[in-house]
Order: C-alpha cells, then structure tokens, then sequence
C-alpha cells in the first residue's frame, strides 16, 4: 500500500498522484456557508439505533484512532438517507491546538476536532468493503468538537488509549458503551451533501450529515487525542516520538454543490 500522511511529500497535495479519486469533483471536506445552505422539508426524522452491547475494537491506524462497531444493531436510517445503514466505525481528526482540527469548517470557522460515525448501506450492498467504493455506500454521522467542560462518555474512549499509543495498537473494548453519548442533544438540526471520504482513496461515496450543534469536551480531553503517536517513521532529532497531529484534510472546491439544511 502506498503511504499517506498530512504533511510533507506524502500530504494531502499530493493525494491525487496516487489516488486518482482525491482530485474528483465531489470531495471532502468542504466549508458550510451558512448563507448559501438550502432548507429540505422533505427529510424525514433521523433514526440512529445504536445498542451498548457490542463489543469493539480499539485500533491506533497511524493517521486517528479507530473504533471498529461489529454490531449489527447500530443503524442509521430516516433523514436524508433512502436506505438502512449499519455503523463500522467511529474516529475523530483533531489539531495540535484548540484552534484548528476540525474537518469540515462553518462560514469559515475551524472546530478543534471532528466525531465521524460511519455507516455503510446494508440495504443496496453485500460488504462495507463494497459499500466504501459506490456511491450511497456510505453515510458518516459528524459532530464538531470544542474545548469547553469535560464529557464524560469520552473518557469510556479515551481510558483505553494508554493501550493504543503506538500505531497499530489495539485494545478490545467490551464495557457498556453506546456511541450514541458522544453525539450533540440537538438531532434534529443538521445539514447534509455528498461527498467523499476525505482519506485516501477518497471514494466518491459519502453523504455526511452534519449536526449544528456543537459537542463539548475539556482541553485536557483534546490533549489525550493528540497523545497518540505515529511512530511508524523515524524519530525526530530530539528523539522524541512524532505525534499524530493535524490529521485533517484541508477544505476541498464544492464545485456547485449544495448544501441541505434540516432546519431553517
Ligand atoms: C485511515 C483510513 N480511513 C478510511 C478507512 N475506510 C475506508 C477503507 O479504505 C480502504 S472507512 O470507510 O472506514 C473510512 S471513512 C473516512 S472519513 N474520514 O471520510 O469519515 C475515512 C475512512
Ligand atoms: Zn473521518
């Protein structure tokens, strides 16, 4: 497999001289110009069923953390989506300060770091490994992320990070937990296009739903995201390990596309 990173030759400038889909018409992120969004009446009530007895994975992929889902009782349906979705995974991207991190941006605004839920279309394909390459393959669930006070369903992530400091560092995660807390009160309020995933190989197959209201977490919460190494490449000079940081992709053309709103 070819390498990828956020900074340098291997950056997201160069995507496209590997992965031909990071130079496509519909890729993401993409900035939300609040003026410019169009108001849907159509969509009906997002349904996100999640349960909390599943067991999952907890895996260190040297670009975000990955929480791998193997339940087949947390779905996403309703809303703008015209099928049923299974959840795989949930990650975040996140900055090397408060300031930056976030993905997608707000009438410019940057958030300190971005929650993907991603789903896969159970309904029109037989494999996620399917889903990811087609369009409607795939929907991701995004919340945005400010420092503020602590939230405490986070810490049933992060308490498992001390076992995920190296890159492809796994740790099984059977608690009782439903991702479901990490997502903002408000579920009603979002907006939506489509896009793509905004890692490579950047498939052209993603509808994100974006949530308006942001989700708080405390800056020492931020800080354990940013504790994660990369360490697959050589240590700086002063020896110290690299750390995963700004581990997202800068905004991408929207080249007319529109944005929903759920909300007006
Ligand atoms: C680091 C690799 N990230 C990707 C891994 N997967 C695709 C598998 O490619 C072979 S995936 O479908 O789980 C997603 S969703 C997603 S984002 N940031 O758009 O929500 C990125 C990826
Ligand atoms: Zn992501």
């Amino acid at each position: 497999p070819v390498a990828w990173g956020y900074e340098g030759d291997i950056g997201p400038c160069n995507w496209h001289k590997y992965f031909p889909k990071a130079g496509g018409k519909r890729q993401s992120p993409i900035d939300i110009d609040t003026s410019a969004t169009q108001y849907d009446g159509s969509f009906k009530p997002l349904r996100i069923h999640y349960d909390s007895h599943m067991c999952s994975s907890l895996t260190n992929n040297g670009h975000t953390f990955c929480m791998s889902v193997n339940s087949d009782q947390c779905n996403l349906s309703g809303g703008p989506l015209e099928d049923k979705y299974r959840l795989l995974q949930f990650h975040c991207h996140w900055g090397s300060d408060d300031t930056k991190g976030s993905e997608h941006t707000v009438d410019g605004h940057q958030y300190a770091a971005e929650l993907h839920l991603v789903h896969w279309n159970t309904d029109k394909f037989k494999s996620a490994d399917e889903a990811i390459e087609k369009n409607q393959g795939i929907a991701v669930l995004t919340a945005f992320i400010k420092a503020g006070k602590e939230h405490r369903g986070w810490n049933h992530v992060l308490s498992h990070f001390k076992d995920i400091k190296k890159v492809q560092g796994t740790s099984t995660v059977n608690e009782d937990f439903n991702p479901k807390c990490l997502l903002p009160e408000n579920q009603t309020d979002y907006w939506t296009y489509e896009g793509s995933l905004t890692t490579p190989p950047c498939h052209e197959s993603v509808r994100f739903i974006i949530f308006k209201e942001v989700v708080e977490v405390s800056s020492e919460q931020l800080a354990q995201f940013r504790s994660l190494c990369v360490c697959s490449s050589r240590k700086r000079d002063t020896g110290e390990d690299e750390h995963l940081v700004d581990n997202f992709r800068p905004i991408q053309p929207l080249n007319g596309r529109v944005v929903k709103a759920s909300f007006q």
